[in-house]
């Protein structure tokens, strides 16, 4: 008898539990997507777009639009913040104001970290280095790595870049003549050629190393970085987006485990994208520790003269024998760190420098004038040397107009994205810890507060004669600022300047077809969708760039 009663006592009991945990959770759930946004938020009051879907917010319209224009469209109607709601009841705020970028990104930039899904994200795809620390840890980090982007040293590299842009060029030239009727040129999937090139010269640059998938269609890297690339936008943004929320997803994937377990990620959909990365990241460290391996033994990087190599891994393990001599090393990297660092630079230098050329050529295809003009400029300088050096490029007025220009209209970087990480104020407005800031470098360098009635116009022009509201460090925003500014923007506008200088001294570059349409996914970095077909045609008196 009383065995029986205390068995109905405990079935009442892990009844009442259960029915304690789904109603809190139900709670939580309501609380987080009802009741705190519209009924408790102190950003009640903050202008911004209706809240949106009762699960999804706006997110829905972001991921499904071109990236940053949504944003752009809120700012134009709601002013210089504006608040939007994101999944399951998550605040972001946009500010566009100098002062308040300021605040975020340089004076309290501690306070405003990059959040763990980002991180995870980037450390997923481009290794755990510059991109996921901050602190303490990334003052040491960046102050090992500034060496590698000095003006000496990118000066000493801008060499290393003609090997594959002379490839290119090789092969453009190629297709060109080889078409029916070669005057007629042909049309070009350029941003396929464009990530090629921009990944053979990191390549050299950062190791040293001929990776040549300018001339390999089955490179292991090039179809690695591809199949990620491809993860990142529309709606696969979206699941890695989740699946990186999770936490420890980010180390796991990048496991020995993960790699040998992948087939288990390949059976549940939602984990389908955990496959693709697994598998891809996995080739990279692959292909990189065996570059990083043969590094080590090259008794030529660890001379100290002038003729010791220049590329970053080569100074890297330099200054790793510099730190280790010393008594007292602070800082010196383990392999692990160096190669996270350097597979860093391979994902962060490469597609982005990739994407930003695309969007010029693409730009100069509807401009011709301009196109005209940067040829003027630049066939003098192909013909007096086939490998003109950073002091020459550097001091190309027009060069340097449309390159910059480009970089505003269509920042291959679009927007990022910091956390709060404890509550303060920003621009008057009170921003609660948790609350997501988006930095919307797209909205911030077409403002026309700032540009004027034409600021989302491709017009080079503007640069010889800036606007009275411009500030030189937060009215262009595509490498951001402060301590997380980008370390690689003089190499990516140098590097940018030689290929593109050399393909108009070669070429001319049109639309591929009446009423095309440019097609920027939502995605990390805003590549085309369509690879961005363009007409490539001989110039008539072409330069001597390249073999002809
Ligand atoms: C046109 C080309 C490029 C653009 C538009 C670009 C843009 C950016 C942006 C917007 C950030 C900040 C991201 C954030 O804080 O969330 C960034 C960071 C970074 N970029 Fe670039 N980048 C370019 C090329 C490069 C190149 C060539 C390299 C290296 C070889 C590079 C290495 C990095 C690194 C390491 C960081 C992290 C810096 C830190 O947190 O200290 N980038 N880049």
């Amino acid at each position: 008898m009383s065995t029986l009663l205390s068995s109905i006592v405990d079935g009442l009991a892990s009844k009442h539990i259960a029915i304690g945990i789904a109603a809190s959770l139900g709670y939580f759930v309501i609380h987080r997507i009802w009741i705190w946004p519209y009924l408790l938020s102190p950003l009640r009051s903050v202008p911004g777009p209706p809240l949106g879907h009762p699960i999804w917010g706006q997110y829905r319209t972001i991921i499904r639009s071109e990236s940053g224009i949504p944003h752009r469209e809120w700012v134009k109607q709601y002013g210089p913040v504006v608040r939007v709601l994101g999944p399951v009841g998550i605040e972001r705020l946009i500010f566009m104001k100098p002062e308040a970028l300021h605040q975020i990104l340089v004076k309290h930039w501690l306070q405003y970290p990059r959040p763990s899904f980002l991180r995870n994200i980037l450390g997923v795809v481009a290794g755990y280095g510059l991109l996921t620390v901050t602190g303490d840890e990334h003052r040491h980090m960046r102050k090992a790595m500034n060496p590698a982007f000095s003006i000496p040293n990118l000066m000493a590299q801008t060499d290393m870049y003609y090997k594959s842009i002379d490839g290119l060029i090789e092969i453009l030239k190629a297709g060109v003549h080889g078409a029916q009727v070669p005057e007629d040129g042909k049309v070009f999937h350029v941003y396929d050629w464009m990530s090629k090139v921009t990944l053979d010269i990191i390549c050299e640059t950062a190791f040293g190393y001929n990776a040549d998938s300018l001339h390999d269609p089955c490179n292991e890297l090039a179809e690695a970085y591809e199949q990620l690339v491809n993860l990142q936008t529309g709606p696969n943004l979206a699941k890695m987006t989740f699946l990186m929320s999770i936490p420890g997803a980010g180390r796991l994937f990048s496991s020995q485990w993960a790699y040998d377990h992948r087939h288990w990620f390949s059976k549940l959909p939602a984990f389908g994208s955990a496959y693709t990365v697994i598998e891809a990241m996995y080739r990279i460290r692959r292909v990189s520790s065996a570059m990083l391996r043969e590094k080590m033994q090259d008794s030529a990087v660890l001379a100290t003269d002038t003729e010791a190599k220049r590329d970053i891994m080569s100074l890297l393990v330099r200054a790793r024998k510099a730190d280790l001599d010393k008594d007292k090393a602070v800082y010196a990297m383990t392999d692990r760190a160096m190669m996270d660092q350097v597979l860093t630079f391979l994902g962060a230098g490469h597609e982005t420098t990739a994407t930003g050329l695309t969007w010029t050529l693409w730009l100069l295809a509807n401009d011709q004038e301009s196109q005209n003009k940067l040829r003027e400029e630049v066939a003098p300088v192909f013909s007096d040397s086939q490998r003109p050096d950073y002091r020459s490029l550097k001091d190309l007025q027009w060069l340097d107009c449309v390159i910059m220009e480009s970089l505003r209209v269509l920042p291959p970087v679009p927007l990022t994205i910091r956390t709060a990480a404890q509550t303060d104020y920003v621009d008057g407005v009170l921003v609660p810890k948790g609350t997501l800031l988006v930095i919307p470098i797209r909205v911030v360098n077409t403002w026309k507060v700032v540009w004027g009635e034409d600021a989302e116009q491709f017009n080079p022009k503007r640069w010889l004669n800036l606007p009275k509201n411009y500030h030189p460090v937060f009215s262009m925003l595509s490498f951001i600022a402060g301590p997380h500014a980008c370390i690689g923007k003089t190499m990516a506008i140098m590097e940018m300047k030689a290929i593109l200088a050399a393909l108009i001294a070669n070429f001319s570059f049109e639309p591929a077809y009446a009423g095309q349409t440019a097609k920027p996914a939502a995605a990390i970095t805003m590549k085309p969708t369509d690879g961005m077909p363009l007409r490539v045609k001989p110039i008539r008196s072409p330069s001597t760039t390249g073999p002809s």
